[in-house]
């Protein structure tokens, strides 16, 4: 890419529409909250917790995520963890962010419900940043569980706009949610699940058939199935796609072997995300740089990945109309509008 193409996908507005704040944070961040909470880390240094990052697959991270959201206890932690996040965000220009959150992974250690939500809240609401937040459910766990912890987050149901699904994916299919979700489509919130990450398509099948998700996280295996890709695409279904995340997670060897470029080929509402930025490499900068280094993507790409992020963002809208003027606004200095 040239340092012209660097710097305009740099400073074009964005949305990030799948960032785990629990994923946002840091090994410094990790040892300060462990040392002011009392709680022994595995790892005898921030250099040595960095180096236990290689990761083979989903599941590998997942094991050493969970155990860094271990030392999360007070909502002061929750607060000062997507504050960082927030801050970080917006020196990549991202004027919007929806921030998935994984309550079961606190909850079970005994961390009241009250203290994740309200902590990650206040550190929104302080913050300039447009953000909204989406509780994951853990699909490794039961549906009975899920119901449960739907229902310890109801007393706070102003504070979030959706449900999401995450963890291990494969032999977890949306199926089991089935229930569950139908309770949060009645209850008026957005839904979106991880599927076709390292499921196969059949998962983005069931996600939208059964679950009714309004948004695909990942989703980037579809293209194994071209009439679901066909589908997505004249539903305009967006993907939250994760470059950065699928290269560290061996979903694709490498950055060239990314499928953004034919995703976007295929018509489909794509978009560049960081997904756990402090575990992958990067923040949604990094994710545009590494992926734009790697394929032949060019200024109108850059553009569409824009204008998608904001178009399948939550917002009212007007307001989704006032950003997507923002992003047309600002490549018509490069003549692509
Ligand atoms: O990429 C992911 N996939 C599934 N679960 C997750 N939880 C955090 N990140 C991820
Ligand atoms: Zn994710």
């Amino acid at each position: 890419m040239t340092t012209q193409m660097r710097a305009i996908v740099q400073n074009m507005p964005k949305a990030e529409l799948h960032i785990h704040i629990e994923g946002s944070l840091e090994p410094e961040l990790i040892f300060t909250l462990a040392e002011r909470n009392g709680v022994t880390l595995a790892y005898p240094s921030v250099d040595a917790l960095r180096a236990a990052y290689a990761f083979t697959d989903l599941q590998s991270f997942l094991d050493i995520y969970y155990a860094g959201a271990s030392v999360l206890r007070k909502e002061q932690d929750f607060y000062d963890m997507t504050a960082a996040y927030l801050q970080r965000a917006q020196a990549d220009h991202v004027r919007h962010t929806e921030i998935f959150f994984d309550p079961q992974t606190h909850t079970a250690r005994g961390v009241p419900m009250a203290d994740v939500i309200n902590g990650i809240h206040r550190a929104c609401a302080d913050s300039p940043l447009s953000a909204s937040l989406i509780l994951c459910f853990l699909r490794h766990l039961s549906e009975e569980d899920a119901i449960a912890t739907l229902e310890a987050a109801l007393p706070y149901r102003d504070k979030f706009i959706g449900v999401g699904l995450d963890s291990s994916e494969v032999g977890h299919p949306p199926e089991k949610f089935a229930r569950v979700f139908a309770r949060c489509r009645d209850l008026g919130l957005r839904l979106v699940a991880h599927a076709g990450e390292e499921g196969p398509p059949a998962y983005i099948e069931t996600a939208l058939d059964l679950l009714k998700v309004e948004r695909i996280d990942h989703g980037v295996r579809c293209l194994e199935d071209p009439a679901l890709t066909r589908r997505l695409a004249a539903m305009r279904m967006p993907l939250t796609v994760c470059p950065l995340s699928n290269t560290k997670l061996r979903v694709f060897d490498q950055m060239r072997d990314h499928n953004l470029l034919q995703l976007l080929d295929a018509g489909l509402v794509a978009m560049v995300n960081s997904d756990d930025p402090a575990y992958f490499g990067g923040y949604l900068n990094d994710n545009f740089v590494a992926v734009f280094d790697a394929l032949p993507l060019g200024l109108a790409h850059a553009h569409q990945l824009a204008r998608n992020s904001f178009e399948a963002a939550f917002l009212p809208a007007p307001e989704k109309q006032r950003f997507l003027d923002e992003v047309d606004t600002y490549f018509s200095a490069f003549n692509v509008v």
